[in-house]
């Protein structure tokens, strides 16, 4: 039996961070994947084609919304193949820097096949071989949950999984949850020509963001498709090519829509139900691998990361759980990685920038805070590129530490970056005003907000009173200096009145 210093099940985003971090520090690594090729979800069903069908759904929308304004009619319609050309193409070269080469090169040693745990230290892949692991990262990701709603299993639905893979434009799509996956999309599917209607069970879209981007998104997209809130799906049914979908309302008032396509985006599960976690004596917590601070399942040497534990969802916090975990497996540190100011951004237009605590959140926690804001309509860059939708908004306690920031806007995720940054420095909001802009930047958003402390602390607080009595002093002084000609004593102010 084969034996290693580490064994990564997963060959995604997390688990190819883990095995060629250990492999490059000069560990006997073994890295399994299930699927034929390495990139897990994030490449093959998730942010990569995403981000390519929102770039080429976008790229219609503002060739549609701008030729006329030039001067230029528009003939033609939509060639639904080449969208797909769009979105597979650059799979196709972010494939090649995941290529196997790359991880054999480094010393990486690959098996294609489903991992189980055969005991506790002992891997077996597929039906056959069986691998021996010092230490184990579980990286198996997340799949779609399928809610249990009736009628589902007799339609034919389409999930993050297939729907990069249709066969043509959706007439009229559904989307059951209206969460990041099926926000996005959505989106793309409008702004290429499909009629949208998307189903959301709760209050509210962009649920975990702060309250005002959450309102003013919604306010936004629904311009662009029909967004049902408070509207859990119930059933589902098919007569012939179209779907009926029944949703039930807070009120049980119950309502149908017909769609000839259906997404069902209502939210993740860990991939570990066939990893035979009780063999290995690795404990859950509601559905989640149950971790330690440094990433340690409750059998000291097997780990877990990524989409199978319950932290932040995002390719990049997976990525740096990875980078974490491999020194604690290698040389049996405790490092411990805190998600408080880990960002995401959510790739609607306008994008939505999260880092830290919302304004409700703050709120809850019985800080004493303030919030500085500034409107894209304010800002040079917006206002030239004709952009103005959205705002900042910038938490912080009274002291300027910045606890939270927010952000929907043109490219937000690019250029509020600068903020975390900042937190992870420990900077306040003062700083962000203090440097320079180049002008006119989108990131001059940014610093407008920041100002809003300056012009709080220089315009709001005591120092104008401070600076009146000054130039009063002053003026009087000039005054009085006349005067002392005629032989009255010259007035004096001292440090502290100013
Ligand atoms: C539509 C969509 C869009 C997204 N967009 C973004 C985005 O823009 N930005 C962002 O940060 N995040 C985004 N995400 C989330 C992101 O994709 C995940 O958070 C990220 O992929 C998690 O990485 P991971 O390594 O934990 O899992 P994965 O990348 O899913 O990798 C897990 C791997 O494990 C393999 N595996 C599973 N079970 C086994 C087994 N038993 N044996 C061997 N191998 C196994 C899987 O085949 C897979 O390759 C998106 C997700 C979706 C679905
Ligand atoms: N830009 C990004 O970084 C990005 C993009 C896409 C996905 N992701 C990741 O993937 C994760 C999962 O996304 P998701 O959108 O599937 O999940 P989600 O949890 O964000 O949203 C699911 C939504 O479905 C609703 N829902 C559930 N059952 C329903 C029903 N029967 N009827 C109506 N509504 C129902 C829920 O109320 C919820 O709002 C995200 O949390 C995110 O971390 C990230």
């Amino acid at each position: 039996m084969e034996r290693y210093q580490i064994v990564v099940i997963g060959g995604g985003a997390a688990g190819m961070t883990v095995a060629a971090g250990a492999a490059s520090l000069g560990a006997k690594t073994a890295l399994i994947e299930k699927q034929d090729s390495l990139g897990g979800d994030c490449l093959h069903y998730g942010c990569v084609p995403s981000k390519a069908l929102i770039d080429a759904a976008n790229r219609v929308h503002t060739m549609q919304n701008t030729a006329s304004s030039f001067g230029f009619t528009l003939s033609g319609e939509l060639n639904f193949d080449r969208v797909k050309e769009h979105v597979k193409s650059p799979q196709a070269v972010i494939q090649e820097h995941d290529s196997n080469k790359r991880f054999t090169d480094l010393g990486v040693d690959l098996y294609f096949g489903g991992a189980s745990f055969q005991s506790p230290h002992e891997i077996r892949i597929g039906s056959n071989e069986v691998i021996f692991a010092e230490k184990v990262v579980i990286a198996t990701g997340s799949s779609p949950v399928i809610p249990p709603i009736d009628g589902l299993g007799g339609v034919s639905y389409v999930t993050n999984e297939t729907i990069f893979d249709l066969p043509e434009l959706p007439k009229r799509l559904g989307v059951i949850g209206g969460g990041t996956i099926g926000l996005e999309l959505a989106q793309a599917f409008a702004r290429l020509g499909s009629y949208v209607t998307v189903f959301e069970g709760g209050d509210k879209i962009f649920a975990k963001d702060d309250e005002d981007i959450s309102k003013f998104m919604y306010n936004v997209l629904k311009e662009e498709m029909t967004i049902e809130l408070n509207s859990t799906v119930k059933t589902v049914s098919a007569s012939g090519d179209e779907i009926s979908v029944t949703v039930e309302n807070r009120r049980a008032t119950e309502k149908s829509v017909q769609v000839d396509t259906l997404l069902v985006a209502t939210g993740r599960k860990p991939n570990i139900s066939s990893l035979e976690l009780a063999i290995a004596g690795v404990q859950t917590v509601k559905g989640f691998i149950d971790v330690d601070r440094s990433f340690r399942t409750s059998q000291s040497h097997i780990f877990a990361v990524g989409d199978t534990i319950n932290t932040l969802p995002f390719t990049h916090a997976a990525g740096e759980e990875a980078k974490t975990v491999v020194s604690n497996v290698l040389f049996g540190l405790r490092n411990s990685l805190n998600h408080d100011k880990t960002p995401w951004v959510t790739f609607t237009s306008p994008e939505v920038f999260h880092v830290g605590k919302t304004e409700q959140e703050t709120k809850e926690a019985g800080i004493n805070y303030r919030v500085y804001r500034a409107h894209l309509n304010e800002v040079d860059r917006f206002i030239t590129s004709h952009e103005t939708r959205g705002f900042v908004k910038v938490i912080t306690d009274k002291r300027g530490t910045i606890l939270g920031a927010h952000a929907a806007g043109k490219e937000a995720g690019e250029w509020m970056q600068l903020v975390v940054f900042a937190m992870k420095n420990k900077k306040k909001i003062g700083s962000l005003s203090r440097m320079v802009y180049p002008y006119p930047t989108k990131a001059g958003a940014l610093q407008r907000a920041a100002d809003g402390y300056w012009r709080e602390k220089l315009f709001d607080g005591s120092l104008p009173k401070l600076a009146k009595k000054f130039f009063d002093i002053k003026y009087n002084l000039t005054e009085k200096k006349h005067h002392t000609s005629s032989g009255k004593a010259p007035v004096t102010f001292s440090k502290k009145d100013v």
